[in-house]
């Protein structure tokens, strides 16, 4: 059977992973060779974004200076892109998620397949849901997660780095990594979903706090015991509320790895060190600095304190707490070492 891949988003990472599979899937026979791309259309200095990434084969606003493969063409239409898909590939910001599967509902082929690369949780009035969950209950598909160390501009200059796709059936682990494997992406599938998709959300709650210290200019020390803390919070939520999540799955790129680069060169982290240094707010400084590019953390460390406060567990997670508090309730930055 010939499988089909359609891109669900074109962001930065979007566009760093439409190079990857765009060239994966003309090395093997059982692929389509057309990638289509969901591009959330908008105008870049008087073009349709989707036109110029047709003509020019560069997405050149959320990855400039990379080319794409001719293979992978950019769409307007949700639903024409996926329509003769057999596998999904989900990577928009977590806020648009939701929307997106109800435009997609009733409207893909029966035997799709999806993986999501996306990094945040559903949080709803009825409590919290992990993205996969929300992709298979409201689509009636299988999905996989792909999350890892990968700071999609690093990865689309092709530097080695690893990633970590968790599955629940093997079959479809082993299918999407067949399309993101390369020499310098090293993908490594394990039977962890949820452990994996954690990480990829959790760590960006921490990556705010690895930038307040940053600001705060309290040295390497102070950043590591953050990164320690953090790691150890984001270990005790996943198995408080999923006793299979693997403690191995936190030594795999997507949990310590990921922890480590989203602090060292993320965006979460350079948004958070500029709040210090500049006193914006956070919204400011994603319009300002972000370019349309979109901040998980702050977003998610709301979602967290949510599902936290509601729990009456806000004392057991005391980093997520405080970093939830110097976002939203003008805490002081410094509280990030005086509060935990
Ligand atoms: N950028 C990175 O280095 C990495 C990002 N991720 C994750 O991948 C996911 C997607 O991130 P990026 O591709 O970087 O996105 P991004 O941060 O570049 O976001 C901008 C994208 O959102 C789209 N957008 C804006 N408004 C929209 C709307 N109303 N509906 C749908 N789309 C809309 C824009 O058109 C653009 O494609 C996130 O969850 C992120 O955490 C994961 C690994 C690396
Ligand atoms: O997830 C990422 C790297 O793995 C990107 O993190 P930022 O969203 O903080 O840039």
């Amino acid at each position: 059977m010939t499988e089909k891949v359609a891109l669900i988003g074109s962001g930065n990472w979007g566009s760093a992973v439409a190079k990857i599979v765009g060239t994966n899937v003309k090395n093997f026979t059982h692929f389509d060779k057309e990638v289509k791309m969901w591009v959330y259309e908008e105008q870049v200095n008087g073009q349709n974004l989707t036109d110029i990434i047709n003509t020019k084969h560069e997405n050149v606003k959320y990855l400039p200076g990379i080319k794409l493969p001719e293979n992978v063409v950019a769409c307007p239409d949700l639903i024409r892109t996926c329509a003769d898909a057999t596998m999904l590939v989900f990577v928009v910001p977590h806020q648009f998620v939701v929307s997106v599967c109800k435009q997609l509902k009733g409207n893909i082929p029966d035997n799709c397949k999806a993986i999501s690369l996306i990094k945040g949780i559903d949080v709803n009035d009825h409590g919290f849901r992990l993205i996969t969950d929300m992709i298979q209950d409201s689509l009636g598909i299988r999905s996989c997660v792909l999350s890892g160390a990968n700071i999609a501009t690093e990865v689309a200059e092709g530097r080695f780095c690893e990633t970590t796709i968790g599955y629940r059936n093997r079959t479809d682990g082993e299918l999407f990594k067949e399309i993101f494997h390369t020499r310098n992406f090293r993908v490594n599938i394990i039977e962890d979903v949820i452990g994996v998709e954690l990480c990829g959300a959790l760590k960006n709650i921490i990556a705010v706090g690895g930038g307040l210290v940053d600001g705060l200019k309290l040295g390497a020390n102070t950043k590591a015991a953050i990164i320690r803390i953090g790691l150890y919070e984001m270990r005790k939520f996943a198995q408080m509320f999923y006793k299979d999540v693997k403690d191995e799955t936190f030594f795999e790129s997507c949990g310590v790895a990921d922890l480590i680069t989203t602090c060292a060169g993320g965006r979460n982290r350079k948004v958070a060190e500029a709040h210090v240094t500049t006193g914006k707010s956070f919204d400011q400084l994603e319009l300002e600095m972000l370019n349309g590019q979109k901040l998980q953390g702050t977003s998610t460390a709301k979602d967290m304190y949510g599902i936290l406060s509601k729990k009456g567990l806000c004392h057991e997670f005391p980093l997520m707490t405080t970093i939830y508090r110097i976002c939203y309730e003008n805490l002081p930055s410094i509280k990030i070492v005086e509060d935990i």
